[in-house]
């Protein structure tokens, strides 16, 4: 079943369109959410947040649209930025929350901020960006949401950090079976490490949705002499990088013996998935 469902989202800014986003975020399971910088990773989350007035196509939230954000007392939240006023202390979120959300447990808060070192007293504006992230999440655990929607979760974290919030994760999987995470990130090995899904956008269009085992199998990289390109159609290059001694051409994984036999084809991990995708001819 899906938890949440994008169907062919459309976002028009001035110099940048969303186009035609559809990808489901499957019940009980973690999809990693990828894309280089500027693909419209936080654009795509806002708009599940309803944070953004659409161009065109729907968010379904188990199932229906939403009518109003009444669906997000379900859903735990980490944005790439603070959501909290400058001028609130950790307990006033404390506070705040425990009005908004009706499942908030202010025991609980407290305990995964102290867990966190982050003293209640502190005002939001002086923590850290790490801290900050931490915050969030410690909202985002605190209110019995069955579904949690996190961008960029761990780029401000540091690698102790970052291996405490994937046990977070994991923890909160295996608390309910029907849990269910979303999260966008350009540190892939968060992804090798907990994700089952992955949904892959690039300058606004959707390039990938799948299980992380299909998308590893998906690609190749083929390295070969710049002459070898000759034998291939060239639409099959999905993206090149030349070094001093051959060209690496990153194709999908049935066009990796298109190029005759004097090469070496490997497979390629998500992050030389994503480095190399739509990469032009510039030397290394
Ligand atoms: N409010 C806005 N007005 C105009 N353009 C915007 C606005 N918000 C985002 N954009 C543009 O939309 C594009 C996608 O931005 P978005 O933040 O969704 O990308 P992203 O994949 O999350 O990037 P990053 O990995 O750097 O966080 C960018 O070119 C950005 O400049």
């Amino acid at each position: 079943m899906d938890r949440i469902a994008l169907k062919e989202i459309r976002k028009e800014y001035s110099a940048f369109t969303l186009n035609g986003i559809s990808f489901p975020v499957k019940e009980g399971f973690i999809t990693g959410f990828i894309g280089p910088n500027g693909s419209g990773k936080t654009t795509t989350i806002r708009a599940i947040l309803n944070l953004n007035h659409l161009n065109g196509g729907e968010v379904l939230y188990r199932g229906v649209r939403p009518e109003d954000n009444d669906y997000l007392q379900d859903v735990g939240i980490v944005l790439d930025e603070s959501y909290f006023p400058n001028d609130w202390s950790v307990e006033d979120v404390n506070n705040v929350l425990s009005v908004g959300y009706k499942n908030w447990k202010v025991a609980e808060f407290s305990k995964r901020v102290a867990g966190y070192g982050i003293d209640e007293k502190l005002n939001v504006k002086s923590l850290s960006r790490g801290m900050t992230t931490k915050l969030m999440l410690a909202a985002a655990l605190s209110h019995g949401a069955k579904t949690l929607v996190l961008d960029e979760p761990t780029s401000g974290l540091d690698p102790r950090s970052r291996d405490e919030f994937r046990d977070t994760i994991q923890r909160y999987m295996a608390e309910d079976e029907e849990n269910t995470v979303l999260f966008s990130t350009h540190i892939t090995e968060d992804l090798e490490a907990i994700a089952d899904y992955i949904a892959f956008i690039m300058d606004g269009a959707m390039i990938f949705y799948g299980t992380k085992d299909d998308f590893l199998e998906a690609y190749r990289i083929v390295k070969c002499r710049e002459a070898d390109l000759k034998a291939a159609d060239p639409k099959v290059i999905l993206g090149k990088k030349k070094t001093s001694t051959h060209v690496e051409v990153l194709v999908e994984a049935n066009m990796a013996d298109a190029f005759g036999e004097n090469t070496v084809v490997e497979k390629p991990s998500i992050d030389r998935i994503m480095t190399f995708y739509h990469r032009g001819d510039e030397d290394a």
